[in-house]
């Protein structure tokens, strides 16, 4: 798709890069030659998912929960001792779950909150101290979700990744002084690990719901990943890109 080298010996850090998405994130970076670390908070599963990325290139598994502070600190620590810097940030981590919005508890509305909005907010702010502020250069990448018509049936993610596009524009103006570039990725549906987590009847004949009448899959977003975090897109920067097949324009995301 792209030349071989676009990303030779980058430094990347993909979270949630276990599975999914992110894991597709990280095995193209390995294929434009990155050296990639991953990190999500269930130990096996991560190391796993490195053992097998290691066979494209160098990857590291550092486990860690994106919404403790003191655990993304340790992230950036370890990333310090072998590499010695990052160049790119990729908030893949995050999900919730389909719920009417009267029937969230306080609790409920707190945890998507925290792993979305404030988990994001705690991996960018210290990977921009420890790395790119001083580095004088960064890109970042948020992946959020398809809340262009706002997000019925997920109210909390809806206002986390409104929150996370906020950032994204807000920081794009802030840090253009530090050379930092930040851009987001709006997924409509893709074909995913993530989408287990949902009830069937929820899925079914959604594709019929979306223009292009298929769901997206991961490559595609890896490749716009990979688009925005290369060269490419040097003078791109606090955009918010949809990959949704069209639906954020037409119809509903599902039945709610
Ligand atoms: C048509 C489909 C469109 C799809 C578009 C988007 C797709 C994707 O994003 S795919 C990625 C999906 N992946 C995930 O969502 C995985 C990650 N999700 C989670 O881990 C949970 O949803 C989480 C964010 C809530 C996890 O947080 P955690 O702190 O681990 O949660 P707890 O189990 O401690 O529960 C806290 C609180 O939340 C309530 N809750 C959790 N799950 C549900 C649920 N399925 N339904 C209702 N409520 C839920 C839970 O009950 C707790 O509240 P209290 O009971 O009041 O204590
Ligand atoms: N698939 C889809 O259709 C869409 C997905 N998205 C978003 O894209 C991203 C990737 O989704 P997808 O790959 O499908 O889903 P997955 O559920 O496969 O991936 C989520 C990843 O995030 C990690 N993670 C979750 N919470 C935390 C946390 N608090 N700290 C560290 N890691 C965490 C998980 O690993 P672990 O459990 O080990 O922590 C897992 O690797 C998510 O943010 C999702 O909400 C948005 C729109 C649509």
């Amino acid at each position: 798709m792209f030349i071989k080298d676009l990303l030779k010996d980058k430094v990347i850090l993909v979270t949630g890069g276990r599975s999914g998405i992110g894991y597709q994130i990280a095995r193209s970076c390995l294929l434009y030659g990155a050296v990639v670390y991953i990190t999500s908070r269930k130990e096996e599963k991560l190391k796993a998912a490195a053992k097998k990325l290691k066979e494209l290139g160098p990857c590291y598994a550092i486990a860690g929960d994106i919404r403790a502070v003191e655990q993304v600190q340790n992230v950036a620590e370890h990333i310090k001792a072998l590499s010695g810097r990052l160049d790119i940030l990729v908030n893949n981590a995050g999900g919730q779950f389909p719920a009417p919005a009267q029937d969230i508890s306080p609790n409920g509305w707190n945890a998507v909150i925290n792993n979305n909005l404030n988990g994001t907010w705690y991996m960018t702010q210290i990977m921009a101290k420890e790395f790119f502020i001083p580095q004088q250069s960064g890109s970042i990448i948020n992946i959020i979700a398809n809340m262009f018509r706002g997000f019925p049936g997920m109210v909390h993610t809806g206002a986390a990744r409104a929150g996370v596009d906020n950032i994204t524009k807000t920081l794009a103006v802030e840090w253009s002084r530090f050379n930092i570039r930040i851009n987001a990725i709006a997924p409509g549906i893709i074909q995913s690990t993530g989408l287990e987590q949902y009830p069937p009847e929820l899925l079914k004949d959604v594709s019929d719901r979306i223009p292009l009448k298929r769901l997206g899959t991961t490559k595609e977003v890896a490749d716009l990943a990979v688009f925005l975090m290369s060269p490419m897109a040097n003078f791109i920067t606090g955009e918010t890109i949809y990959i949704d097949g069209g639906q954020r324009l037409w119809g509903d995301v599902f039945e709610f």
